[in-house]
């Protein structure tokens, strides 16, 4: 009866290749490169391929067009049901990891509201500008000397201080220890969750092993030490925000959304502090991740780096900041933040999805629970997409008059379908105007000792290994 049910279960999956029993295809895998790893898979089954890794039956998604069909469906749209995932929603809550209704109706609200904060008023434009200036004064003190600097860190708190300022309506210094020590303690949990993905696919572990041995009580400790946080600058809104008609900031938002007659049950003070919590994690990791990439293959690619100079120089010239307003005037600038997205693969297989019931999918069968995988891998550096897929080539999203032409098949570095990233706008802006400010401001370079390698840091996401740079004031 039960090899019955199996059988019927995982009748018409996708093919793929057969594992070894518990550990599946596991040990067959480079999992310190995933995405590489499927992309070869897919070579041999197809660009919809299944495999078990650990207890987990999974389905591989490896072309631009099949994650774009899977995810247009609903059913394709839910989030696994793992440990992780309920550790990290603290039950249902936020949206990342939640499913059904209660993420759509807070998915909703949080899309429009960041929208609207981010370009309904001008007030976040200036907190990132007044951020990019903090930040270029810290970085020509720090290079003083021509000394090569690590900028790592001052870029994560100049982004983080960023959402902060959409989130709280704020902006800190950087030197605010409330603030560094509320980025530690967001940064200790990123990096303590990647190191706990073996319970992804072998979640009958934490039921046999202590939590300690996943970092789990550690990860439980620093959650804590940032939802206290957190918790004491909702209270302060509630004090202080008694209009709502006037929302400044997204808890603002939240608070009057609470009020109001019918709101759904789902608007309540937890779920605006998971919520809060995982913007920081959603939203301030990608983006500090993506700019310190930026910074690494300007670098190792002078020429971009001076033909967006040059298109600086003659739009804005150096008397004043490049404004978000002059992006229309600057095709090569914007198609070179959108390839270095691109080209940064930052999430080399996408964020997990899983079907809430069994789906169909291009004749194949999807078992609900299954777990999904798009890799965004092989489809940035897919040749059907790109012409030059291993370089930084801006000239991807540039037309035959120069223009920037934004929609390019084969770009999904934020996802497709109705579980698309809410924050892309909003991070868009921002890699615009750092980018674009700093390279105004310096010339990068990498020291001589630096043999220019695009080594990665595994973590949530794929971050380059810290590294030196020079800066040059070019005025
Ligand atoms: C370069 C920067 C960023 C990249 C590449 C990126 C990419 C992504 C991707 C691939 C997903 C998963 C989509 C899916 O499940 O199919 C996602 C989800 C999400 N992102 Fe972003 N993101 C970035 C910045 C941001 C920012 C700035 C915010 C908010 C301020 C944000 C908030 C979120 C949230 C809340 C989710 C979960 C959405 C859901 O599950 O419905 N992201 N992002």
């Amino acid at each position: 009866n039960f090899i019955y049910k199996f059988a019927h279960k995982y009748r018409n999956l996708p093919p793929g290749p057969l594992g070894v029993p518990i550990l599946g295809y596991l040990p067959f895998l480079d999992v310190s490169n995933l995405g590489e790893a499927f992309k070869n898979i897919a070579k041999t089954y197809g660009d919809i391929f299944s495999l078990r890794v650990g207890t987990e039956m999974a389905v591989v998604l490896n072309s631009y067009e099949s994650i774009k069909a899977a995810f247009s469906k609903t059913e394709l749209c839910a989030r696994p049901n793992t440990f992780m995932f309920r550790f990290f929603s603290q039950g249902e809550n936020g949206i990342a990891s939640t499913s059904g209704e209660k993420w759509e109706v807070q998915r909703k609200f949080t899309h429009s509201n960041l929208k609207a904060l981010g370009f309904g008023q001008n007030k976040m434009e200036s907190f990132i500008k007044d951020e990019i200036h903090d930040l270029i004064e810290l970085l020509e003190e720090k290079s003083k000397g021509g000394q090569p600097v690590e900028i790592g860190y001052d870029i994560n708190v100049s982004i983080v201080n960023v959402i902060w300022a959409l989130i709280t309506g704020e902006r800190k210094p950087h030197h605010d220890q409330k603030l560094r020590d509320f980025l530690t303690s967001v940064n200790k949990g990123i990096e303590l969750a990647s190191t706990s993905g073996i319970l992804l696919f072998m979640p009958f572990l934490v039921k046999i092993f202590p939590e300690s041995m996943f970092g789990i009580d550690k990860m439980r400790k620093w959650m804590k030490h940032s939802y206290s946080y957190l918790q004491e600058v909702i209270d302060e809104h509630k004090v202080n925000h008694t209009d709502v008609s006037s929302n400044q900031d997204f808890i603002d938002a939240f608070l009057s959304e609470m009020k109001k007659d019918g709101a759904h049950p789902s608007f309540n003070e937890f779920q605006l502090l998971v919520l809060c919590s995982e913007l920081f994690g959603a939203g301030g990791e990608p983006t500090s991740v993506t700019l310190k990439w930026a910074l690494r293959f300007l670098a190792l690619n002078p020429h971009v780096q001076a033909k967006a100079q040059a298109e600086i120089q003659q739009v804005v010239g150096n008397n004043r900041m490049v404004d978000l307003e002059d992006r229309p005037n600057l095709p090569y600038v914007q198609a070179m933040i959108h390839e270095i997205i691109r080209f940064s693969d930052i999430h080399p297989i996408g964020v997990m999805h899983s079907p809430s019931e069994d789906t169909e999918l291009e004749g194949f069968k999807l078992p609900k629970g299954t777990f999904i995988f798009p890799n965004f891998h092989a489809v940035h550096r897919d040749p059907r997409h790109w012409e030059k897929p291993e370089e930084l080539y801006p000239e991807h999203w540039l037309d035959a008059n120069g223009q920037f032409v934004p929609n390019h098949d084969g770009f999904i570095a934020f996802g497709a379908g109705k579980r698309k990233c809410p924050g892309q706008e909003v991070a868009q802006m921002e890699l615009f105007s750092f980018v674009a400010n700093l390279i105004q401001k310096f010339n990068f370079s990498l020291p001589a000792s630096d043999c220019g390698t695009l080594e990665t840091s595994m973590g949530c996401v794929v971050s380059p290994k810290p590294y030196d740079l020079v800066l040059e004031a070019r005025y």
